[in-house]
């Protein structure tokens, strides 16, 4: 019976959730898509849905499906994951989806809290930085998909929900969790739905955490789950598990990176990998059609296919992603590369690759669904936020990356090159 049952809007989120739970010491399986059978035996599940950018009835419906069965398998608090950049739209999904969920659950209130100050992403004030920008300044107003141009997150998911949005300052969080907790039960009394809590330490993310333990439902980043294994330990709830949690099958087959993401942490490692690895970087514009991008990549890979990793990217900066949605539309565009890009993987399985690192969440969801897999076994992190996982039923080791994660060698340290 899972202890915590976690929703996340894509793949790679769901991973890096589930890696910071297993680096607390809770075991984690991550299951894709709306599970239809039996949950695995794990402390954590993490139902991982490509819901980020789906159509906004798609996302709430599926949301509520994968509560449903995390509700059903005995989970005592659910998780709902966004991205540590809030990635989403005016239209959503993470209001609406917040929304349908503590409706759902019948809690009144929830804080969110997309902070991870290992990676950069701090909240003050209301407001999410990335390093020392501000969100809308960080690239991520360039997104393909959901560019942000906005930094103040109570304004931001003001947008989203039909709820209320309060600010619950550092000034506070810095007090603990006592007060924390009081203030969150006297917010959720008056009637408040949300809380953006700031948060710029993981100190304050542990203790943001401990605050919430008897809250149904937390929304949030992966850091503010860091504070959460603990609550179930001190329930005497779970076992000192240590480092066995994120153990997994040896790993063997010829390694290989795709890339999808756009983000400026993916286009920094491919320049990278450029100097170090075989790497084949696909034009877009110029091929705008996603059989004949596959099947030059995968003619390019045979016969450097090995140890040392190949590295295939779609990715382009934001004046070419511009020109190909210029030409096709957004989400056509992404549509097409995430295609090329899924039936590469496919084909590089196909030549004996079983170390794939994906990078991209979008990218991951198309790959990942590509390749039949059910479920992620969480094993050890490579970089803050990606672990190596163990995919069933296929025996691939699988490390899904988001695009702004990972320092700049990341292609070859995956592979101890
Ligand atoms: N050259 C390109 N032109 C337009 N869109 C692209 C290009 N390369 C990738 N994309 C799309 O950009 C999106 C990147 O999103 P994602 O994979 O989630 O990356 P990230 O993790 O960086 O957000 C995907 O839909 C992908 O198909
Ligand atoms: O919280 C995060 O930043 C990640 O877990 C995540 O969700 C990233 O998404 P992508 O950048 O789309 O991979």
């Amino acid at each position: 019976m899972p202890l915590l049952g976690c929703i996340a809007d894509d793949f790679t989120g769901a991973t890096d959730l589930a890696n910071t739970l297993v680096k607390g010491g809770m075991t984690a399986v991550q299951v894709i898509g709306v599970p239809k059978g039996p949950l695995p035996d794990a402390d954590a599940v993490i139902v991982a849905l490509k819901s980020r950018t789906a159509p906004v009835a798609e996302a709430v419906a599926e949301s509520l499906a994968a509560c449903d069965a995390l509700l059903a398998a005995g989970a005592k608090q659910i998780f709902f994951k966004y991205c540590s950049t809030f990635d989403s739209t005016d239209a959503g999904n993470i209001g609406p989806v917040a929304d349908a969920l503590v409706k759902r659950l019948d809690c009144g209130f929830a804080l969110a809290n997309p902070a991870f100050p290992t990676n950069g992403r701090t909240v003050f004030q209301g407001h999410l930085f990335v390093g020392d920008k501000l969100l809308n300044e960080s690239g991520m107003e360039n997104h393909p998909l959901t560019p942000m141009r906005d930094a103040n997150l109570v304004r931001v998911l003001g947008r989203q929900t039909d709820g209320t949005v309060k600010l619950i300052p550092l000034s506070v969080v810095e007090q603990g969790a006592t007060i924390l907790r009081h203030t969150m039960t006297g917010l959720k009394e008056s009637g408040w739905r949300y809380a953006i809590v700031d948060a710029v330490t993981d100190a304050h993310l542990v203790a943001i955490g401990e605050a919430a333990a008897d809250h149904a439902l937390i929304t949030g980043g992966s850091g503010i789950a860091m504070g959460l294994p603990g609550n179930f330990r001190a329930k005497g709830l779970l076992p000192d598990r240590g480092e066995a949690a994120a153990t997994l099958p040896p790993m063997q087959g010829h390694a290989a990176v795709v890339a999808g993401s756009c983000s400026r942490a993916t286009l920094g490692q491919i320049g990278y990998a450029r100097d170090h690895a075989h790497t084949l970087e696909l034009d877009v514009l110029a091929t705008p059609d996603a059989a004949a991008l596959a099947a030059q990549a995968l003619d390019w890979a045979g016969g450097k296919l090995g140890d040392h990793p190949v590295v295939i990217a779609a990715s382009a900066p934001p004046e070419k992603v511009a020109a190909l949605q210029a030409k096709l539309g957004r989400d056509a565009a992404g549509a097409l590369v995430e295609q090329a890009v899924a039936t590469i993987a496919e084909g590089l399985v196909a030549r004996g690759v079983k170390r794939l690192v994906v990078a991209g969440g979008e990218t991951s969801g198309a790959v990942v669904s590509r390749l039949g897999v059910a479920s992620l076994r969480i094993g050890p992190e490579i970089d803050p936020g990606v672990p190596w996982t163990y995919a069933e039923p296929t025996g691939l080791h699988l490390a899904l990356k988001s695009g702004n994660f990972g320092a700049r060698d990341f292609f070859l340290k995956a592979f101890g090159v």
